[in-house]
């Protein structure tokens, strides 16, 4: 029994379908991170965990619990929203020992509390201001200090980090992850960013359209798309995905890409994926490779790979300091290779490649799902 189970969820608001038949389950101590684009209904999801919104149809288990019918005060877990949500007339101290307060707890232990918490966020000198005078990041940290100082079985992030800016986001991303390290505590966590998803999660949720597209850890939905969504949305810059026809040449099943000028390159597919598009022989798929795998011949991380060698024009050539990015055309698409820094392009604008093919993945181009 996992500790955090979600059946056969549906939501809908009228005649808008806004859930449509979730399942998923998370151990005890999990980082879930729901992740997809506006609109896909993670914040629907996530309110129905808390009890704010009811659910149409399906169950939602916590600790084996069925809690569909229990308030969200008596879910035991507590929730960070975007708009932080702070009380403007009470000082930070007020404003984090107001939900224990109304729960009864006695000024002593309520004290200790805020104290904790106010060491481990490092706002102890915030705690006689009021919202009004902290800056966002610092609004942030109380909003979180009120869901900790609660101890809840489950915390539910919504959006946390969106109103910072970008550095600040960073920082405050490492802090929750150093937070859930140390306190071990199950967290549900929406984003629309898939980096956040990548570097908080144990599992993601990728939703689309209010299905769910894939779940599992960060290493399977980066590198083991489920569909061509899935390895479209994750990944920054993003998987090269272009159109590729499936051809036998010499014997052997690969990739034609169309090139700008002379024809196609022909790349041959790794080791076991060619009975998987032999019924694809003559017909256009979509060939996915992300930039990082299509890099220097001599890239260290190429050693392990089935590697393609082939001379490409770099059309564009985006320096970045710790890598190069070279922009060619394949396919008829913009097509990103990721070089070292300082990797030579001729003067003529080529630029030698190596596809690492171990890496490519396969989909259908009607309706995205994955041959290989
Ligand atoms: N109370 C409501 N009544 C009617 N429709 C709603 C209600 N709440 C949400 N919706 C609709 O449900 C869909 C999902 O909304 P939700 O807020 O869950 O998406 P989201 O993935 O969290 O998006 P975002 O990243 O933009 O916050 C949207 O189309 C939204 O308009």
């Amino acid at each position: 029994m996992a500790f955090l189970e979600i059946d056969g969820l549906y939501k809908s608001f009228g005649q808008t379908d806004v859930l449509k038949g979730i399942d998923l389950a998370v151990e005890e101590g999990d980082f879930l991170v729901l992740v997809g684009p506006s609109g896909c209904g993670k914040s629907t999801l996530l309110n129905t965990i808390a009890g704010l919104e009811s659910v149409t149809k399906g169950e939602i288990r916590i600790a084996g619990e069925r809690v569909n019918e229990l308030k969200p005060s008596e879910r035991d877990i507590a929730m960070v929203f975007q708009s932080y949500a702070l009380y403007p007339n009470m000082s930070v101290a007020k404003n984090l020992a107001f939900g224990l307060e109304m729960r009864g707890v006695p000024k002593e232990e309520r004290d200790r509390a805020i104290q904790e918490v106010a060491e481990m966020l490092q706002i102890e000198k915030l705690l006689n201001r009021r919202p009004g005078q902290l800056s966002g990041g610092q609004r942030q940290r109380v909003a979180m200090g009120r869901a900790l100082v609660r101890k809840p079985q489950v915390f539910l992030f919504d959006e946390p980090l969106s109103n910072l800016d970008a550095k600040l986001r960073v920082d405050m991303r490492m802090e929750i992850k150093r937070l859930h390290a140390s306190l071990g505590t199950t967290i549900v966590y929406v984003t629309h960013d898939q980096i956040e998803a990548m570097t908080l999660a144990s599992t993601i949720a990728i939703l689309k359209d209010g299905i769910l597209q894939q779940f599992g850890s960060p290493d399977e939905v980066y590198n083991n798309p489920s569909n061509l969504f899935v390895a479209d949305f994750m990944g920054s810059p993003a998987m090269n995905l272009v159109p590729a026809e499936v051809q036998k040449q010499d014997g052997a099943i690969g990739v034609a890409l169309k090139q700008r000028s002379n024809g196609a390159l022909f790349l041959p597919v790794r080791e076991g994926v060619a009975d998987q598009l032999g019924d694809w022989v003559g017909r256009t798929i979509t060939f996915g490779i992300r930039p990082e795998a299509v890099t220097d011949p001599d890239a260290a991380d190429q050693k392990e790979g089935q590697l393609v060698e082939a001379t490409c024009r770099a059309e564009m050539v985006e320096p970045t300091g710790a890598d190069t990015y070279v922009v060619t055309h394949l396919g008829g698409k913009e097509f990103t290779a990721r070089l070292r820094a300082n990797s030579p392009i001729e003067e003529d604008g080529h630029v030698k490649l190596a596809f690492n093919m171990t890496r490519s993945v396969f989909f259908d181009p009607q309706d995205g799902t994955r041959i290989a």
